[in-house]
């Protein structure tokens, strides 16, 4: 089949670089014709394990293609994925112009009978607005099917993610439609779920709404335990060994962020408000997150009320692990607030300190090393629960001036670090050594 995206951000390219895997011939368009460039000869432009060496081997099969001219992209394909951004309006909304954009790049490029698939998250009637806009200037009498085919990637296991996920949701009204991506997507072995469009399109926003909502929920949870004196660990084992409620998505931390559950939640609330439905419970997990994303900060100035002048390293600037992705990340927040106290802020990640570098504030150093980073520091703050971090000597820490870890993702033990003489505050779980009251949020 001859396949075209229109975007290559995380969700364009592993989407074109695992349908070119199962045989198919994708071209890959994007309006940033240096991010082309660099994908042409091979380079991926995000950190994602595994992906450059599928890109290669696919490029090298001549069955994947970049390019920046739509016409050349999109004039022989058969089938048209949108994987273009849908990021968030001032007033929490999805903003929808790259999606309108794109359905004029299809307009005015195809010159055969085309099926429009979206893969970006898209408010409920959007794919309804595509096929107006397609078929209000469509000149010829070519005919267009649009399906809804949303995308449950997680950055960090995205290519893992399309060939073992849980389900492939299709949204549809033709039968011709259906069949032919359930045709193009059943190599993938994944179960495939039939259904129409708006609840497609619903089926998306549902999914991560109730994921936040999950993790907002654990996150309340973990600072009552921390007033009554219960471990949050034990109390989410406790709780996911319940089939019912199942074990992932309760691990509590400094809020979620990343691109998608931040914007997601606030554009169904939108989604809802746009037709007279207030969602409270959503409103709920939105606020308690902004909430929990002050945790780090607030328990630093617990233990050490006057930061100006101190040193403060930072361990973990990616949103989570195994992604270069700072998007919406705690680490944007923390830093600025450091930095609004007079903190001297020096920031280590492993992957993400290039992105880092464009996105902090510019007053943050950079070193190279953990060891560098808190070395003569007065705290340390863990945002991101990367294997670099969690896997370190907890000797490395005597290299603070005062050993004080404040640990947003409970990576050690808090014996283990009671028994290293390190001062350790985390999520929902007794502290370590000195006991210094904690202020309840
Ligand atoms: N990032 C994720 O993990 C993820 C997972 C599932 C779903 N989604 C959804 O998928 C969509 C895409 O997300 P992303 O993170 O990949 O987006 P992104 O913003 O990182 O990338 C979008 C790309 O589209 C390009 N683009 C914009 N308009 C274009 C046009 N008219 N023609 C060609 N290229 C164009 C941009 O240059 C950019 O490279 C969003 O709706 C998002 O909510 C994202
Ligand atoms: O138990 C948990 C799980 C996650 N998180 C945080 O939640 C955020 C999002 O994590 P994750 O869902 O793993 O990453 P994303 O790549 O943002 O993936 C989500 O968003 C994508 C975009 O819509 C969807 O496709 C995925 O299915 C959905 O999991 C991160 O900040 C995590 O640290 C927690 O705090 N506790």
């Amino acid at each position: 089949m001859k396949i075209a995206v229109i975007g290559t951000g995380y969700v364009g390219l592993v989407t074109g670089v695992s349908l070119s895997e199962i045989g198919h011939h994708v071209v890959c368009i994007d309006i940033n014709k240096d991010k082309v460039a660099k994908m042409q000869k091979g380079i991926s432009p995000i950190y994602e394990p595994g992906l450059s060496e599928l890109m290669t081997k696919n490029i090298n099969a001549q069955r994947l293609n970049f390019t920046s001219d739509h016409r050349e992209g999109l004039q022989q394909a058969e089938v048209i994925y949108i994987a273009v951004g849908t990021p968030e309006n001032k007033d929490g909304s999805a903003e929808l112009s790259f999606v309108i954009q794109a359905a004029e790049n299809i307009v005015d490029c195809i010159e055969q009978d085309v099926i429009v698939v979206t893969k970006s998250t898209v408010p409920v009637g959007t794919n309804e607005m595509i096929k107006g806009i397609i078929d209000a200037h469509l000149s010829s009498d070519l005919k267009v099917d649009v399906v809804s085919n949303p995308e449950f990637l997680k950055e960090g296991s995205a290519i893992h993610d399309s060939f073992h996920g849980d389900r492939i949701v299709i949204g549809a009204d033709s039968e011709h439609a259906f069949n032919v991506i359930e045709k193009i997507n059943q190599p993938f072995n994944v179960p495939i779920f039939k259904t129409d469009i708006k609840s497609a399109e619903m089926i998306k926003y549902a999914s991560n709404a109730f994921l936040a909502t999950k993790i907002s929920f654990i996150n309340e949870i973990s600072n009552i335990c921390e007033l009554l004196g219960a471990n949050i660990e034990n109390v989410s084992t406790g709780m996911g060994l319940d089939q019912r409620i199942g074990s992932q998505f309760l691990k509590a931390g400094i809020g979620y962020g990343g691109s998608c559950f931040p914007k997601d939640t606030k554009a169904l609330i939108q989604i809802a408000g746009n037709v007279a439905y207030e969602f409270e419970l959503l409103k709920g997990v939105v606020n308690v997150n902004k909430k929990q994303q002050g945790i780090i900060i607030r328990k630093l100035n617990d233990c050490i009320p006057d930061i100006s002048g101190k040193k403060i390293a930072v361990l973990g600037l990616a949103f989570k692990p195994n992604t270069d992705d700072l998007r919406e990340s705690a680490s944007i927040l923390v830093t600025e607030e450091l930095i609004k106290q007079g903190a001297e802020v020096v920031a280590y990640d492993p992957i993400a300190m290039d992105n880092a570098k464009s996105t902090l504030n510019p007053l943050v150093q950079y070193a190279d090393s953990i060891a560098e980073a808190i070395e003569n520091s007065d705290a340390a703050l863990i945002l991101t629960d990367w294997d670099e971090i969690k896997n370190v000597e907890l000797t490395v820490f005597n290299k603070m001036k005062t050993p004080l870890v404040i640990d947003g993702r409970n990576c050690f033990l808090v014996k283990d670090m009671e028994t290293h003489g390190i001062e350790y505050r985390s999520i929902g779980r007794p502290v370590a050594a000195k006991q210094i009251e904690v202020t309840p949020i």
